[in-house]
C-alpha cells in the first residue's frame, strides 16, 4: 500500500476565493474559499450534488463562477487575457468521471491530440511522446493501438491519464478516477496517482467518494457541505469535524474499515 508522501511545501498554487456558482435558483457555492498547496494531494469530498464537479470545473476554467475569484500561480484567472488564461490552461491535466476519450481515435491518438492541437507538434513526434505518456500511465505499449471501445474500464482511465498527463501539466485535476473500478484495479489506480505526484512534482486536485483513496494518497481533505468548503485539513482533523454528515461518512463502517487498513499499513511500514 502507497502512504502520502506529504510532499507539499505549504506554497498555495490555487486559490479560490468568495466563489459563488449558480443555476438558475439553484446555489451551488456562497463565497466558497479553498486553497491548494503545491505537490499535495488534496481529495475532495461531499455528499452528492454539493457541486465537486463544480468546483473542478470552475477552476480549470469551464464554468465561469458569478463571483469570486480563482488564482492560479498568483495570477487571476478570470480576468486575464483569453491567449494567457490558454497558456495556463494548459498547465493543467484533467481526467474527467467518464474519461472523455474519443471513441473514433485510437488510445495513440487520442493521447497525441493535445501535442499536435497545443503544442504544435507533427504527427510523428505526437505520436512518439504519446507512447511514452502512455507508458507512464502503466499500460502496455499494444494499448496504443486499441480503439477505447476494446478496453476495460481500468485500461480507459489509464488512457485518459495518459492524455491529461500529454502537456506535461503541473497540476492533475481527476474528477472521482476510481469510481467504477474494482478495489484491485482503484488501488493500483491510486498507487500509479502517488507515484507519478512524487517522480513528476504534480499537485494532484482529486474529487473522490472513495475513502480508501482518501486513506491512502491524500495529504489534506476538504469537505464540501452547505455550498462551502466546511473543513480542509489532514484527515485527523477532518474526521473529527463536529459535523453529521463528516461522522456518518468517516465513522461508518466503510470509513471504520478503510481507516482501520490505513492505520494496519502504517504499523507495517
Ligand atoms: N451545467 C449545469 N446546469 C445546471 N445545473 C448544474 C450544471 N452542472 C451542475 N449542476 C448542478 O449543480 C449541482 C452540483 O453538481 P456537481 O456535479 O458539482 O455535484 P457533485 O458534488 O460533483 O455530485 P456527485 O458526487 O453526485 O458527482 C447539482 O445539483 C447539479 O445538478
Amino acid at each position: 500500500m502507497v502512504m502520502p508522501q506529504a510532499q507539499s511545501t505549504g506554497e498555495t498554487i490555487v486559490q479560490v476565493r468568495n466563489l459563488t456558482n449558480r443555476f438558475g435558483s439553484h446555489t451551488v457555492h456562497e463565497r466558497l474559499n479553498l486553497d491548494v498547496y503545491r505537490g499535495e494531494v488534496l481529495g475532495v469530498v461531499g455528499g452528492s450534488g454539493t457541486g465537486k464537479s463544480v468546483l473542478l470545473r470552475s477552476i480549470v476554467g469551464l464554468q465561469t463562477p458569478v463571483e469570486g475569484s480563482v488564482h492560479i500561480f498568483g495570477q487571476d484567472m478570470l480576468s486575464m487575457p483569453p491567449a494567457q488564461r490558454s497558456q495556463l490552461e494548459r498547465r493543467f491535466g484533467v481526467l474527467f468521471q467518464r474519461g472523455a476519450l474519443f471513441s473514433s481515435l485510437t488510445v495513440t491518438e487520442n493521447v497525441a491530440m493535445p501535442l499536435i492541437e497545443h503544442a504544435g507538434l507533427g504527427r510523428a513526434d505526437a505520436e512518439h511522446l504519446a507512447g511514452m505518456k502512455i507508458a507512464l500511465a502503466g499500460l502496455p505499449a499494444e494499448a496504443g493501438a486499441q480503439y477505447p471501445a476494446s478496453l476495460s474500464g481500468g485500461m480507459i482511465k489509464r488512457a485518459a491519464l495518459a492524455r491529461a498527463l500529454a502537456l506535461d501539466p503541473a497540476i492533475l485535476f481527476l474528477d472521482e478516477p476510481t469510481a467504477g473500478l474494482d478495489p484491485i484495479g482503484a488501488g493500483a489506480f491510486d498507487e500509479l496517482i502517488v507515484t507519478l505526484r512524487d517522480a513528476l512534482g504534480l499537485t494532484v486536485f482529486l474529487v473522490t467518494h472513495d475513502l480508501d483513496t482518501l486513506y491512502t494518497i491524500c495529504d489534506r481533505v476538504a469537505v464540501l457541505s452547505n455550498r462551502q468548503v466546511l473543513v480542509a485539513g489532514p484527515l485527523d482533523v477532518v474526521e473529527s469535524t463536529d459535523d453529521s454528515w463528516v461522522q456518518d461518512y468517516f465513522h461508518g463502517p466503510r470509513g471504520r474499515a478503510a481507516s482501520h487498513a490505513r492505520r494496519r499499513a502504517l504499523e507495517i511500514k
